[in-house]
């Protein structure tokens, strides 16, 4: 595979003429895929508050403000940008913080077919790269009562440092001990309806007549820290999940009898008779759809609750180290670079001098085992650097 088509920080110092008969301002890239350029403004002119983005369709003349979802990049100095697999761009911000320096704009992903069939117009989604891999997250489900809650305190109790709660948002009222953002965002349905509307949402469902749901943003949140994330959402949430691209591990827990779960749901005390009931009533279908739905990898029984969390443990390889892949020992790429493509390596090759000597230096992006991407981040990355020492004869820094 050789360069894909795109123009650099550097080729655009002196400005050069784009898909919209333009003179650069220095800032943008202009990538072409197919028919299409994507105009990418990068913002260094300090009138721009984020990233813009642009299309000149060829194919009809047009140039098009697309709908852009996702978290959209900050503005900074200088960017470049090359086109991979025709679907999406990676952008390299220069002179930024590795965390913030390595951007995905998907312009013909899966997920970016299905919202511009839905939307009914041109649209393009960012998508954040992350460097490393994080274990896939752990879905929940099962009837109300059958001790979710209770297995998963006990899992963050004995492992703070490696599993997270993907925090839920809720139309319903808080319970007595319940804090807002630490058990549930609580909400108003209408603010929660729009949010879903704008993309916000990996999936959401009505349950016992409120409306729950999990957020991009809740699940990325945790895994940016590293951890594993835990959800704990109903059937209908696991099966969004299930054909959504989170890639995650899917565990229903069953009761010992509905008897025992009603027991357990009165001995909680949160709930009214009247909402027990409806729970009771939705717990015989939730239990015949988890255990039928093909959805689950693992089903566990939660009769005796030590008994069963040993399982879940065992299940979940936690007797295997689990490490963070997460590493911060790269130089920024500066403003002024050029970027170029071997397969799937992209080159970041940039100039350092002090008063004696010029060095050539490169930064490797391995992007062989992308994972995940819009309305998420794009994880997997690895990035290892290569100097030229004194003899001209490259040195590469393997990622320990
Ligand atoms: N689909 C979906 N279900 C959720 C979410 N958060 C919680 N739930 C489910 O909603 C149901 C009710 O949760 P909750 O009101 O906390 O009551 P509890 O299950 O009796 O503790 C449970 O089955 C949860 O698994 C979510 O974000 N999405
Ligand atoms: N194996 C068990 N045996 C007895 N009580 C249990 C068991 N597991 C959980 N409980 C209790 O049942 C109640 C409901 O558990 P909870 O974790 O809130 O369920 P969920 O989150 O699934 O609605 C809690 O009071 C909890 O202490």
């Amino acid at each position: 595979m050789g360069e894909a088509p795109a123009f650099f920080v550097h080729d655009l110092k002196e400005g050069f003429r784009n898909g919209f008969g333009l003179k650069s301002k220095g800032c943008e890239t202009a990538t072409v895929i197919g028919d299409k350029t994507y105009l990418v403004d990068g913002g260094c002119d300090d009138s721009l508050l984020s990233f813009q983005v642009r299309v000149f369709d060829h194919s009809i003349g047009l140039k098009i403000n697309p709908v852009v979802l996702g978290m959209v990049p900050n503005p900074c100095k200088g960017h470049s940008a090359i086109a991979l697999n025709e679907d999406r761009i990676l952008f390299i911000k220069g002179g930024s913080p590795l965390d913030d320096s390595f951007w995905f704009l998907e312009v013909d992903t899966p997920y970016v077919q299905e919202q511009r069939k839905s939307l009914g117009c041109e649209v393009v989604a960012w998508s954040k790269g992350v460097r490393g891999t994080i274990e896939k997250p752990i879905v929940l489900s099962g009837p109300s009562g059958v001790g979710k809650g209770t297995l998963i305190s006990m899992l963050m109790k004995e492992f703070p440092s490696l599993f997270g709660f993907s925090v839920s948002h809720t139309t319903r009222a808080p319970r007595n001990m319940e804090k807002d953002g630490l058990h549930y965002h609580f909400t108003d349905r209408s603010v929660m309806e729009k949010d879903i509307k704008e993309g916000k949402f990996l999936e959401f469902a009505s349950v016992h007549g409120n409306l729950y749901g999990t957020s991009v943003e809740a699940v990325e949140v945790v895994a940016d820290a590293g951890k594993r994330c835990i959800l704990d959402i109903d059937v209908q949430g696991a099966r969004s999940v299930r054909a959504s691209s989170l890639d995650a591990i899917f565990i229903f827990i069953s009761p010992p009898s509905m008897a025992e779960l009603e027991k357990r749901l009165r001995a909680r005390g949160t709930e009214t008779e009247e909402q027990i009931l409806k729970r009771l009533r939705n717990a015989e279908a939730e239990i015949k759809q988890g255990e039928s739905s093909g959805i689950f990898d693992h089903f566990l029984f939660n009769d005796n609750l030590e008994q069963c969390y040993e399982s879940l443990k065992k299940l979940l390889g936690l007797d295997v180290s689990v490490h963070s892949c997460i590493k911060s020992d790269l130089d920024l790429p500066p403003i002024v670079h050029s970027v170029s493509r071997i397969d799937n390596k992209i080159i970041i090759t940039y100039r350092t001098s002090d008063l004696e000597n010029e060095s050539r230096k490169m930064i490797v992006l391995d992007l062989s085992s992308l994972k995940g991407g819009a309305p998420g981040r794009t994880r997997g990355l690895e990035a290892y650097a290569i100097d030229s020492d004194s003899n001209g004869s490259n040195m590469i820094n393997q990622p320990s």
